[in-house]
């Protein structure tokens, strides 16, 4: 194992529902949500120093390292457990940026996993949930590893067994500030709190959709176009929508008729993530 490069998959993920049940005194809002684990994402590698020194040799144009979740997750981690040593990562990003499908967040959730491990760390998930946290709202559920009902900021967790759909994921071209939609006065606040036994997709809806689709008329046309194909959803607050099939081979036609304004891709979903996966096999072997 010494010389061999271990490859980190950072998964995915949709909101199959988005609930916005309430508001705190803090500004943030009380969501009840169920997020989808995906097959498809980034890959990370690390490379361990005995220097303390973190650095990302595939910076993200637009993203200063200082500001990368990669980055502020391996310095949280370090300080977190008092760790000296640090990591040279190569990042092989794969999915679209900013939008709803938890890039940032699966590769901060990655970062701590994988540097817990190889600096020999023995951290509890708990505590890396608790550390990841505090860089993002969707960084715990990619920390615990499992597709799950998720209430409060998204920190309350509540792991589900799904039917594997396939899933076409298609990311309009524009920019969606997460914090600009939540501070929007037209966004609906009081939806009733839903009992997670009873869930059912028809029944569900993303409270941010509507809201998007208004100001983003490119958002709102890539839904109408899914919608033809299969059932479909805006994932997290945008852009990204997603149609929902039961087999793999009407997904594949579906996103072979993309049209050409519109990119995407297909993925399956997955109860346990990759990188819960590949802990296993690395603990086992
Ligand atoms: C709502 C979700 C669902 O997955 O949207 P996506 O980011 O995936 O689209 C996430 O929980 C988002 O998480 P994340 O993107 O990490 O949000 P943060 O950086 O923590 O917050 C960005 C801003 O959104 C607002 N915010 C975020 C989460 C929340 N529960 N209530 C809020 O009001 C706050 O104004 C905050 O300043
Ligand atoms: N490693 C990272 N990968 C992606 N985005 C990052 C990363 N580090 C910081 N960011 C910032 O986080 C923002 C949100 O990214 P992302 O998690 O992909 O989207 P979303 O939260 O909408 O699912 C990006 O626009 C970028 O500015």
């Amino acid at each position: 194992m010494e010389n061999q490069t271990i490859i980190w998959p950072a998964p995915a993920k949709l909101n199959l529902f988005l609930h916005i049940t309430g508001r705190r005194a803090n500004g943030y809002h009380e969501l009840q949500s169920l997020f989808q684990l995906l097959d498809v994402g980034d890959e990370l590698t690390f490379t361990i120093k005995d220097s303390s020194e973190i650095k990302l040799l595939t910076p993200i144009q637009g993203v200063p390292d200082e500001q990368n979740l990669i980055v502020r997750a391996a310095k949280a981690l370090q300080q977190a457990s008092n760790c000296k040593q640090g990591a040279d990562i190569i990042l092989n990003k794969k999915l679209p940026m900013g939008g709803g499908i938890g890039g940032g967040s699966s590769n901060a959730a990655t970062t701590l996993v994988a540097l817990n491990y190889m600096w020999q760390l023995n951290l509890p998930l708990e505590k890396l949930a608790h550390i990841g946290l505090s860089l993002g709202a969707d960084v715990p559920i990619f920390v615990q590893g499992q597709t799950a009902f998720a209430q409060g900021v998204g920190e309350k967790l509540f792991p589900v067994s799904l039917k594997q759909h396939f899933y076409v994921v298609v990311t309009p071209d524009c920019h969606i500030s997460t914090a600009e939609i939540f501070q929007h006065p037209d966004l609906p606040r009081d939806t009733a709190t839903l009992d997670f036994n009873n869930y059912q997709f028809k029944q569900t809806q993303n409270d941010c959709q509507q809201l998007v689709f208004s100001r983003y008329p490119i958002v709102a046309k890539a839904f109408d176009w899914l919608i033809e194909y299969a059932p479909s959803r805006m994932t997290g607050t945008g852009a990204s929508v997603f149609a929902m099939f039961e087999d793999e081979a009407s997904a594949r036609r579906c996103l072979a008729e993309l049209p050409s304004f519109l990119s995407g891709f297909m993925a399956k979903g997955v109860n346990k993530s990759p990188v819960h996966s590949l802990l296993e096999s690395l603990n086992i072997g």
